[in-house]
């Protein structure tokens, strides 16, 4: 019997693949697809590459000087397609490189053997420019501390360190050198390197990761290397032509590809119940809980039933399902139901003729009319503000369901600041039992209210009728307040595999909406995991935002603190200007110019795309204006429209809206105050956060005077 090779190829190649011009990514294209159905095929000739350190890489012409770097052992029937280039440049990359197996994880690790020639300190220049195998390790752990240096090597290679990178590790000798020396280790490695250097144990790491490391491990198979997690973050098995084709016609899409390893292993699988992950922004948490989303469709969805998606905000559940329909098949897709939390509790209301509209705004129109009259009822003899109603109404008597009077003599105000009697709890209650009677008589209900009693009609019916849904995946989990949550419990029976849950609390910006899982009967405990690495911004911008963030206090979405410490970013660039402006003129020519820099340095490699990111509708209209009269075409980012990926215009939105959205380059232009004391500035400085974590490459903050 005869098998076919295992074909598979590698991130690198796709990169590679992208920067090609199309004649040649055609040709390229069509070559790989031969490939794949028979990489034995007599029509390729796999060629020694001379002085290479892995005899395993061979070179294979593809067409006229365009060369393939092909990965292919002597023993085992695996072939993997490494990287494409002129002649001269594929030969000289295939000469530097090692594919290994790291005895300890199992794992695939690519080599790149500059970064394994060592650069040993002046006290030992006879080690110089030495090959770290074996013969760094003893000189440079003698010369100065480091933050490696003690630990064993089993212990390192568990992290995912490659073997033959022990002593380059070993040599490292803070978190800044571990930073600049990031693109030379495997991912895992990074990850697993700076977590211990912030604190964490092996172990610590080894089981957050879910990751074993007692099985004894054949650095010769690679067919099962292939298959771990961590292999799988950076090569990919292709079977057929037509998901050959797919990657190949798409290769800047990686996220749809290569998962991180904390990815994956969350993506398939059962849990036992709720899983919350925690991730700063750019972390891949959207990436995550869509591929978790079709996971749960494919294999634990029956015919009748489907996933819920859902977010908090509108245009951001435009943008997963738009992803979702491309990386999932049409019957996968079938069973996909994406849609924000508002928009789900409104279709419901109508389904069930609950008449009553949602009221988003309490400033604007019926709403507004109603918290007035409300208001006309409070006791002056109180002495308190209009603002302490509103806020009490929010974060007390919406935020827990407080019906009744009773209720709200009992009722926790843990961080409303004013202490509050019986007799003046007795005094206040009647402005909400009027504002709700308001409301009801020009049939209106608060969001909150609405998720509340939508939860009652759902845990009433659960006895009765079959669940809607078989699971249900939420992003942007920080904006959800308690009475989403307790919706979201009571849409789906508890389980295996019935809530998942991404977010982050440094994005949290509605304050208002602040929620403990345990709280809302959603108990995550032994399923809380985390993501570290930052997909999108570059490590100058993520700093500069979580700068921000210092005196902050940022909540892990349950009852505990969520730190920066530990995210980190994959890409670097530069630091982000801030610039004090008079006015939004003055803003507006800084941002032209911001623009026009980068355009221009960009060349022709494509336009990028720009998003200017302000605090109010006011002012984001205000910078179109100016800069539309400069001759640069503008485009505004609102709830219906949500052209993000368009490149040759500059994209305008305010912070709400730009929230999980992406861009190469951001301008945030707030108001200066929005850096005043951090204690009663968190808000604000969360949603400067959100802004500028949007950008990819490029961001400059305005604060404007
Ligand atoms: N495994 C991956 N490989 C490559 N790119 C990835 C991967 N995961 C995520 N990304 C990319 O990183 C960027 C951020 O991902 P995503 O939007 O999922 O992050 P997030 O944590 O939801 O961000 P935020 O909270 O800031 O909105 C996107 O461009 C995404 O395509």
């Amino acid at each position: 019997m005869s098998f076919k090779p295992k074909v598979a190829l590698s991130n690198d190649f796709l990169l590679q693949l992208a920067k090609l011009p199309a004649k040649v990514h055609t040709k390229v294209m069509k070559w790989a697809i031969q490939f794949q159905a028979d990489p034995k095929s007599t029509g390729i000739n796999y060629e020694n590459i001379n002085g290479a350190r892995d005899p395993n890489l061979k070179s294979v012409r593809i067409d006229g000087d365009w060369r393939g770097i092909v990965f292919k052992p002597s023993a085992g029937d695996v072939y993997v397609l490494l990287y494409v280039d002129h002649h001269d440049d594929a030969y000289r990359w295939g000469e530097n490189r090692k594919l290994t197996i790291n005895p300890v994880t199992g794992a695939m690790q690519m080599l790149t053997f500059e970064s394994v020639t060592q650069q040993v300190p002046e006290e030992a220049p006879s080690t110089k420019a030495a090959v770290a195998e074996g013969v760094v390790e003893d000189s440079v752990a003698t010369v100065a501390p480091t933050l490696f240096g003690e630990m064993e090597d089993r212990d390192l290679m568990s992290l995912g360190v490659p073997q033959e990178l022990l002593g380059f590790v070993r040599s490292i000798a803070s978190e800044d050198e571990l930073d600049a020396k990031q693109a030379q280790l495997p991912m895992e490695a990074y990850e697993g390197l700076f977590l211990v250097a912030a604190g964490d144990t092996v172990s610590q790491v080894l089981n957050a990761r879910e990751t074993r490391v007692d099985k004894v491990i054949d650095t010769q198979d690679f067919a099962a290397a292939l298959a771990t997690p961590e292999s799988q973050s950076r090569f990919v098995m292709v079977s057929d032509d037509e998901s050959m084709t797919a990657i190949l016609n798409a290769p800047l899409a990686q996220w749809r590809v290569f998962l991180h390893p904390t990815q994956k292993k969350l993506t398939v699988g059962d849990r036992s119940g709720p899983v919350r992950v925690l991730g700063g922004a750019g972390t891949g948490k959207t990436v995550l809980a869509m591929h978790r989303a079709k996971w749960l469709a494919e294999n634990r969805t029956e015919a009748n039933q489907k996933v819920l998606v859902t977010t908090f905000t509108k245009n951001l559940a435009a943008d997963i399902e738009q992803n979702l329909r491309t990386l999932c098949s049409s019957e996968t897709f079938a069973k996909l139901e994406v849609r924000n939390l508002d928009a789900w509790v409104n279709a419901f209301m109508r389904s069930r003729k609950l008449e009553h509209r949602i009221v988003y705004d309490r400033k604007q129109d019926a709403a507004h009319q109603a918290w007035q009259a409300a208001l006309a009822v409070k006791d002056s003899a109180l002495d308190l503000p209009d603002n302490f109603y509103e806020s009490e109404l929010e974060q007390v008597v919406l935020a827990q369901g407080i019906t009744t009077l009773d209720q709200y003599r009992t009722a926790r105000r843990t961080g409303r600041g004013v202490i509050l009697s019986r007799a003046k709890r007795d005094a206040i209650w009647p402005v909400f039992e009027e504002y709700r009677g308001q409301l009801a008589s020009r049939k209106l209900k608060e969001v909150d209210d609405a998720y509340r009693e939508v939860a009652d009609v759902l845990n009433a019916e659960a006895q009765s009728s079959k669940p809607l849904y078989s699971a249900i995946v939420a992003d942007e989990t920080q904006d959800l307040g308690p009475q989403a949550l307790r919706l979201l419990r009571a849409l789906v029976p508890a389980g295996p595999n019935d809530l998942f849950f991404v977010g982050d609390g440094h994005q949290r910006i509605y304050s208002r909406n602040k929620a403990a899982m345990s709280r809302c009967g959603i108990d995550i405990r032994g399923r809380a995991k985390k993501l570290y690495l930052n997909y999108r911004t570059t490590d100058e911008i993520r700093r500069q935002a979580v700068a921000l963030l210092e005196g902050c206090e940022i909540d892990d979405l349950d009852d505990g603190r969520d730190e920066t410490k530990r995210y980190k970013s994959l890409s670097h660039g530069p630091v982000p200007t801030v610039v004090n402006v008079e006015g939004i003129e003055a803003a507006a020519t800084h941002a032209i110019e911001f623009v026009r820099q980068w355009s221009a340095a960009q060349g022709d490699g494509g336009p990028l795309s720009f998003c200017v990111i302000a605090s109010s509708e006011k002012s984001r209209d205000a910078m179109a204006g100016l800069m539309q009269a400069a001759g640069l075409r503008c485009i505004a980012i609102t709830a219906q429209s949500n052209h993000a990926d368009a490149r040759d215009v500059v994209h305008l939105a305010t912070m709400h809206r730009a929230k999980g959205l992406e861009f190469d380059c951001v301008i945030v232009v707030a108001p200066k105050g929005y850096l005043g004391i951090p204690e009663e500035t968190e808000t604000q400085r969360k949603l400067l956060y959100v802004a500028l974590t949007r950008a990819k490459r490029g961001a400059m903050l305005l604060k404007l005077g």
